[in-house]
């Protein structure tokens, strides 16, 4: 029947229950009425009855049961108010014994006991006034039946079931007032477990916390269902196992305090462990937990709230990658890098293992970054950074310190894979065009390397040694690598003692400009000037540029002294030309950051209109490598530069690319022919044959030529029958202050001292060959480092 009615409610789980209620009911109801059956035959064989009173009873009771379990079969009592159809099968069971009672007057007071067994059905089931309807039909049918049964025997016969009827009679209303009302107030009692419950589940809905039990075996008993709401885990799930069982693999040890409460038999708070959801995915569950005991002091279990902390956990590991990574590359940063070198220091001692720390720089960054914007710098970071991530082991870490600049931390394998081809490997990766948004970039990289434990065994000290290594690096012409030397150190301080001095420069007017004539081969005369930049250092006395340019380009100062310079040449070649002297070409240098700088041209514009100097007689000298960092921008500028009017001249020329296609691609007036050519002239066949090769390359497209460092007369005589423009050089003039430069522009007689080198050499001697770098080639002065 059971199976019957599971079918027909479509296995409702609800249907199910309510069913097997109803059918309860009945079983019961059905089970007494066996019993009184059973009773009749034994009374029969025990001679009490006769055969046909127990046949009539027993046909009675079996027919209603019959009667009732047809109704339920076919669910007929689901239209009914009380589905349970307790009214009338207490009713039908009313009759039947009373039915029994009429046919046999001897077990009259045996079957009258089983009313009580009805009444105590009913008592769960029906308030007080229909108990007492009930007991008001008991009393009524035995009175019925006592009357009918009066003609035999009179009033002796039944003076045993009037006193029944009378002990009936006060206590069943009895009955029925006092079982009505414990029942009135069990059900009041439920009826408030129930909205408390209720009230309980809601509270738990809306809460983003679930509820949950476990037995004395810490085994989850009940869990509420917001634990799949709020968390996407079925409680079924949890339902018969342990936290340790749920953890999610490979165990993470959040659950030592747990497991410590628990043992203890203590609350705990805030527990946290992971599991997987039904859909696979890592959850991370927060618990708080309270024992529950018996009376003796036994562990029943534990209750508690659970709650998803999946999105707080994330938040916090967002927040502790961020802490330790750089937002640009996702890169570990300074503070993971730390951390990593002091942990690889410890591995390669253990090991007795070599450590490399490799501190990078990339060459003229900055540049990229001013004149292309920070968006295409971010771009090219990016790319060269996974780039190196693709060339090191995993076993590798590489850290953005910021800017520009890696920390790699290679460690040694058991097999020695430390090696300079790793770390050409790397400088490949660096080297090879990028393109980022639509610039072919070429960029190089200067790296510096500290080996643990040969340079240092702190993580801190190796770094430094290898931030010192790469700045010889870059010294030694960038695009290259160095190991750390002992000797080292002391550049480097000299090096920061500069930074600071140089800081101060500006402001303490320290900078001259000293002027280089420069001679026109055909006229003899002078066609133009260079302005060359000095430094008159309190201490050390008059610095070259040489020895700071690079300095201040790489701490930014350039910028400020570019613009100092400018406006001082601009101002001293417009007043030159007040005097009286020939209007002539003042040349300036331009650095690579001043070149990058957004406003260069309107700066140059203003520096002109200020100082009243015509624009045809400003020219610009930049270097070769300064352009083909970035061609179309590169380009850009000098156009713009060439509309202002200004001329252009290519330093150093000859030594860098040298290319074709840029003397086509810029608007180029002038290439000045590097000294170290012209210094071999006479000597070597090869720099002669470059110098002639440069002088009919220039003319063919249009171009003047300057040689420069010209020292000796057979170098002037060549670069004559070559067809050289103009010189500049020794032979004919240092660099001078400005009032020996006027004297010698209006042709009069040089005043003693009045030359740099004799300044820096002794006064009037005829000038020689002097030893001088170039910007960026940074040798330390042996008067500064004597300070
Ligand atoms: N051996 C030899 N050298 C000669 C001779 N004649 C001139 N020189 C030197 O050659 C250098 C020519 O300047 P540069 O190629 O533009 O090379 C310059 C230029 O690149 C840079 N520089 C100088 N002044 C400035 C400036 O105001 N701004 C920038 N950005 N760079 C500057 O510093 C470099 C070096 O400048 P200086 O030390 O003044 O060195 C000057 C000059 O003193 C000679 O006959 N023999």
């Amino acid at each position: 029947m059971a199976r019957h009615q599971a079918a027909r409610s479509g296995d409702d789980p609800a249907h199910l229950s309510r069913d097997t209620l109803w059918i309860s009911r009945f079983m019961m109801a059905a089970f007494s009425s066996l019993a009184i059956c059973i009773l009749l035959v034994l009374l029969y064989f025990a001679g009490v009855t006769d055969a046909r009173a127990v046949i009539l009873s027993i046909s009675a009771i079996v027919g209603s049961v019959l009667v009732f379990w047809l109704i339920f079969w076919f669910g007929l009592n689901r239209g009914s108010r009380d589905p349970s159809l307790t009214l009338p099968m207490a009713t039908s069971a009313v009759v039947s014994l009373l039915f029994a009672m009429t046919l046999s007057d001897v077990t009259r007071d045996v079957l009258v006991s089983y009313f009580g067994l009805v009444l105590l059905f009913c008592v769960f089931r029906f308030r007080t006034p229909m108990l007492l309807l009930l007991c008001g039909l008991i009393l009524v049918g035995y009175g019925a039946v006592i009357a009918l049964s009066w003609p035999v025997g009179g009033w002796k016969a039944h003076s045993d079931d009037i006193a029944r009827w009378m002990a009936m009679a006060t206590a069943l209303p009895m009955f029925a007032v006092i079982g009505g009302n414990i029942m009135a107030g069990r059900r009041a009692a439920m009826r408030r477990l129930a909205a408390s419950e209720e009230r309980f589940r809601r509270l738990t809905a809306l809460s983003s916390d679930w509820y949950w039990e476990q037995d004395a075996a810490l085994r989850f008993t009940t869990v509420s269902a917001g634990l799949e709401t709020h968390a996407g885990i079925a409680p079924a799930r949890l339902i018969g196992k342990t936290v340790e069982e749920l953890r999610a693999d490979p165990a993470p040890e959040e659950l030592a305090a747990y497991q410590n409460a628990v043992h203890a038999r203590q609350s705990y708070a805030g527990i946290e462990w992971r599991m997987r959801d039904d859909a696979g995915a890592l959850r991370w569950i927060s618990m708080d937990g309270e024992p529950t005991f018996d009376a003796a002091g036994e562990l029943l279990g534990y209750y508690g709230t659970g709650r998803d902390i999946t999105q707080r956990r994330q938040a916090e590991a967002l927040v502790h990658f961020r802490a330790h990574h750089d937002a640009l590359t996702g890169l570990p940063n300074r503070a993971l890098l730390n951390d990593r070198l002091a942990a690889a220091i410890d591995q390669a001692r253990a090991v007795s293992r070599e450590l490399w720390v490799v501190f990078l720089d990339l060459d003229r960054f900055k540049l990229i970054n001013d004149s292309l914007g920070h968006k295409v710098g971010d771009m090219l970071l990016q790319i060269i950074a996974q780039r190196m991530q693709g060339v090191l082991r995993g076993s590798d870490t590489i850290a953005r310190m910021g800017g520009d600049e890696f920390v790699l931390l290679l460690p040694d394998s058991p097999a020695g894979s430390l090696s300079t081809a790793l770390i050409a490997r790397i400088m490949d990766a660096v080297c090879a065009p990028v393109s980022a948004a639509g610039n072919e970039l070429l960029i190089s990289c200067s790296m510096g390397i500290a080996v643990y434990p040969a340079d240092g065994d702190a993580g801190d000290m190796l770094v430094e040694h290898a931030d010192v290594a790469m700045y010889r690096a870059k010294q030694a012409g960038r695009n290259n690598f160095r190991f750390y030397k002992a000797e080292m150190n002391e550049l480097a301080m000299y090096r920061l003692r500069m930074e600071s001095d140089l800081r101060n420069a500006i402001e303490s007017q320290e900078f001259v400009l000293y002027y280089q004539p420069q001679m026109d081969l055909k006229s003899g005369r002078i066609s133009g000037v260079e302005a060359l930049l000095r430094w008159q250092h309190p201490r050390p006395g008059l610095v070259h540029p040489a020895e700071f340019i690079g300095v201040a380009e790489e701490i930014g100062l350039i910028v400020p002294i570019g613009a100092w310079v400018l406006e001082q040449a601009c101002t001293q070649a417009a007043a030159w030309q007040r005097a009286g002297c020939p209007p002539l070409q003042m040349a300036i240098n331009l650095s690579a950051r001043q070149f990058a700088q957004k406003d260069l041209v309107s700066s140059i514009d203003a520096a002109l209109r200020r100082s009243g100097l015509a624009a045809s007689q400003l020219e610009i000298e930049i270097t070769e490598s300064l352009m083909m960092t970035d061609v179309e921008q590169a380009a850009a500028t000098l156009n713009e530069l060439k509309r202002l009017g200004v001329r252009l001249s290519v330093d150093d020329f000859g030594t860098g690319y040298s290319s074709l296609y840029y003397l086509k691609r810029f608007p180029i007036d002038k290439l000045k022919i590097d000294r170290s050519f012209v210094r071999d002239i006479g000597s070597d066949p090869d720099s002669e044959a470059i110098v002639g090769a440069i002088i009919s390359l220039a003319h063919s497209l249009g171009l003047s030529v300057v040689a420069e460092g010209v020292e000796r007369h057979e170098q002037l005589a060549y670069l004559a029958r070559c067809g050289c423009d103009s010189m500049q050089g020794y032979l004919f003039s240092a660099p001078l202050e400005s009032e020996a430069m006027e004297r010698m522009l209006r042709g009069l007689p040089p005043s003693k001292a009045a030359g740099e080198r004799g300044k820096m050499a002794g006064a009037g001697q005829m000038p020689g060959p002097v030893a001088s770098g170039k910007a960026g080639a940074f040798n330390p002065p042996p008067a500064w480092e004597r300070k």
